[in-house]
């Protein structure tokens, strides 16, 4: 098996965010519409000989045993076929706190790779069981298909949402999910749709309201962008995503922004780049 290998760690867009209610263990009902991004964290895996699980770049205000590339590596050392450990190395690139998932992106990456790299080779449902403890995001990254989520982000049904250009705009704020979900104002009774009836067009990000009352910043970066075309929050917040049909409209838009304003500019796609890259990395080695 080759010894080093680079994924694209994914962000994913909630394109849309339904609360319909709020369940006995605190956690909430959500239907949501999840698509990738070609645009993620950069994540070197390298076999050593150690049996350690060694993480070579902490991540900024981020504790060693907090991280979730750590925890989800620890998941999955028991398991371990080999005899070998692993050296893990990020280059961050997502926003934290921005409602792009890059933390939980990292987590199943990193369970995705070490299954294979340990030659562990569970499958993948069973795989997003075990991210779901590390968050709700987790299973959508392990699957790797854009998907209409149910439940609290965990059933999954498959989707094709239209891979259009985004461009992605973070306010000046962190946001923390979990005071979102804790907040009186936030609306918790959207009925629930049939997958059938999806439609985009007729659907909100039921975080949105109370996000942009407390954070002006959310409320007026939003109001700009909705001057180009239609723009949403993406999870709890605070990063904004505005479609365009392409790379080029995209790049003229971010172009006239205010400079002191975090953006980029990414395509929608409907399947994961790390099951791309891991799919490839299976046919050059013939190794499951
Ligand atoms: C908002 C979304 O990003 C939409 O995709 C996710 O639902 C949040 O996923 P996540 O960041 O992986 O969330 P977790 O780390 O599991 O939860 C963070 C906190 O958010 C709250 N939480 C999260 C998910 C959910 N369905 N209901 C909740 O009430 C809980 O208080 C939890 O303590
Ligand atoms: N490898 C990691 N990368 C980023 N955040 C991490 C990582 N490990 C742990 N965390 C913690 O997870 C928190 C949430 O990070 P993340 O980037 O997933 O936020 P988010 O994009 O707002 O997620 P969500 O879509 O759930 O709102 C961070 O504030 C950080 O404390």
């Amino acid at each position: 098996m080759t010894q080093t290998i680079t994924l694209l760690s994914p962000a994913k867009l909630n394109l849309f965010l339904h609360v319909n209610g709020r369940r006995e263990d605190g956690y909430h009902e959500l239907q949501t519409l999840f698509q990738f991004l070609a645009y993620g964290d950069e994540i070197t895996l390298r076999l050593n000989q150690t049996k350690e699980i060694k993480l070579l770049t902490p991540v900024k205000g981020v504790k060693h045993e907090d991280n979730l590339i750590v925890k989800a590596a620890k998941i999955l050392l028991p398991l371990n076929k080999t005899h070998q450990g692993i050296e893990i190395s990020i280059d961050k690139r997502l926003p934290m706190g921005g409602g792009l998932g890059g933390g939980s992106s990292n987590a199943a990456t990193i369970l995705l790779a070490l299954n294979k790299l340990w030659k562990i080779n569970l499958p993948l449902p069973e795989l997003a069981k075990l991210g779901l403890t590390l968050g709700a995001d987790v299973p959508i990254f392990v699957s790797g298909f854009a998907a209409f989520a149910d439940g609290v982000g965990e059933k999954l049904m498959p989707a094709s949402p239209e891979e259009c250009w985004y461009l992605v705009s973070k306010p000046e704020v962190h946001i923390s999910t979990q005071a979102v979900f804790q907040s009186d104002e936030l609306p918790r009774n959207t009925p629930k749709i049939l997958a059938e009836n999806l439609d985009t067009k007729h659907s909100q990000n039921d975080c949105e309201d109370v996000v942009t009352k407390h954070y002006p910043e959310v409320a007026n970066l939003l109001a700009t962008l909705v001057e180009y075309a239609p723009s949403r929050m993406t999870g709890t917040g605070a990063c904004i995503f505005t479609p365009f049909n392409s790379e080029k409209e995209a790049r003229h838009i971010q172009s006239q922004l205010p400079k002191d304003i975090e953006t980029f500019v990414a395509k929608g796609v409907n399947q994961s780049p790390v099951h791309q890259a891991l799919e490839k990395l299976t046919q050059v080695t013939g190794e499951k």
